[in-house]
């Protein structure tokens, strides 16, 4: 089987995917991998310099879709694709598939308007393998509440994460072999064999 090289996690703000991305570079630095850990909206200068601006200023719809993207063409001109190419594994805090849940769903942009972005920006390409961790919108707040202070899009009010969620469910139904679903409901540590067993499945 060949390993998933491009690896991204998804999910609703506060579902745990940053609580288990160390873990997962550990596992897959044990096998000998060389492993790039980055993030989106992020991951240059000028995509982190992006990422503020889209969580904390006050925008268009479309607006900010075209600042995930631009900062997402940076990212992937400057850091995931150089990193595929040498052969590295890449994990990604997001990649595309949150521009459709967040903008797509959430905001409402047109999902065919967000194809074109996504096509136009990284030629269409998606990760390998995308984790998706799933969690009741009302739990990820109540998680997020007891962790820190709310941006933009954290500051949402439900209706807009079970939009988000449903978003997600569209991409994976487009792309079914793509996607691990994580059910990030219970403790930290089940949600880490979920992982792992999933890892496993694929490989790693
Ligand atoms: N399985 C779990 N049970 C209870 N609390 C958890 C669990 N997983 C993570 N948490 C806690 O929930 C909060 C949110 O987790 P985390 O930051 O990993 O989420 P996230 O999906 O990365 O969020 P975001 O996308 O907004 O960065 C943290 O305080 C974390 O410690
Ligand atoms: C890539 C991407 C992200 N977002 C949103 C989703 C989150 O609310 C934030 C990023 O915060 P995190 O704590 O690093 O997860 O940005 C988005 O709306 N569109 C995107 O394409």
């Amino acid at each position: 089987m060949n390993r998933p090289q491009f690896i991204s996690f998804e999910g609703i703000d506060g579902a745990g995917k940053s609580t288990h991305l160390a873990a997962t570079e550990a596992r897959l630095r044990a096998t000998g991998a060389t492993v790039v850990r980055t993030r989106e909206p992020g991951g240059t200068v000028l995509a982190e310099t992006l990422r503020e601006l889209v969580l904390h200023q006050r925008m268009d719809a479309l607006s900010e879709a075209l600042l995930v993207f631009a900062a997402r063409r940076e990212h992937w001109l400057d850091v995931v694709q150089p990193a595929l190419q040498r052969s590295e594994v890449v994990l990604c805090d997001r990649f595309a598939d949150a521009s459709f849940a967040y903008q797509g769903g959430g905001r409402g942009v047109a999902w065919e308007q967000l194809q074109v972005l996504e096509r136009w920006t990284v030629g269409g390409r998606t990760p390998d393998l995308t984790l998706w961790f799933t969690l009741d919108p009302a739990e990820a707040a109540r998680r997020r509440a007891a962790a820190r202070e709310a941006d933009r899009f954290e500051a949402q009010e439900l209706d807009f994460f079970h939009r988000v969620h449903a978003a997600y469910e569209r991409r994976r139904q487009e792309s079914p072999d793509r996607f691990e679903c994580i059910d990030a409901a219970p403790s930290v540590q089940a949600v880490g064999e979920q992982l792992a067993a999933a890892l496993q499945r694929r490989g790693w």
